[in-house]
């Protein structure tokens, strides 16, 4: 865990917090899932079904996996902002902890477009035999200028 800085917490869940950190070495964010709960049947399947679904462009890349306090933790890629942010505030609004601003509302072309990428998510999941469970505005997740979505297999 020396190999990364803890910047500060970006959400809770039932199973575990989520921090975003900062590698040390090459500065880059990361976003960490510290499981609390231990080893419930739900952190293996998450952990599963991310493995699975790595390399696939629009589910959330989990870069590595490891103990750390005997906590598992996973490192995954650092997505902003939730769909709800940009259906409540408009695209590209920040988390209010950063006491940003909204830059616009959601323009079809952004609805078009990340209807399409987490309609390719699901199918790409389907085809694994994968199902979501819980796909809410939540946990569909972007960045400015790279829709990504987030996809917690439950
Ligand atoms: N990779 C990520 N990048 C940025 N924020 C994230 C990332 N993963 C999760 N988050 C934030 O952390 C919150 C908690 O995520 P977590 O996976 O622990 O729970 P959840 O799936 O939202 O809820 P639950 O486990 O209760 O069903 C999310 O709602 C999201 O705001």
């Amino acid at each position: 865990m020396e190999k990364y800085r803890i910047d500060t917490v970006v959400g809770k869940g039932a199973y575990g917090t989520v921090y975003k950190v900062t590698c040390r070495t090459t500065g880059k964010e990361y976003a960490l899932k510290y499981h609390t709960q231990g080893v419930e049947d739900a952190t293996v399947r998450e952990i599963s079904c991310l493995a699975a679904l790595r390399g696939l462009p629009y589910v959330i890349d989990m870069h590595d996996c490891f103990v750390d306090n005997d906590k598992i933790a996973m490192l995954m890629a650092y997505v902003p902002y939730t769909l709800s942010d940009a259906i409540h505030n408009g695209y590209g609004v920040k988390p209010y902890y950063e006491q940003d601003r909204p830059l616009q509302y959601l323009p079809l072309s952004f609805v078009a477009h990340f209807s399409a990428q987490v309609a390719t998510a699901l199918s790409d999941m389907h085809i694994r035999n994968i199902v979501h469970r819980d796909l809410t505005p939540y946990n569909v997740l972007h960045s400015i200028g790279h829709i990504c979505n987030r996809f917690m297999t439950k």
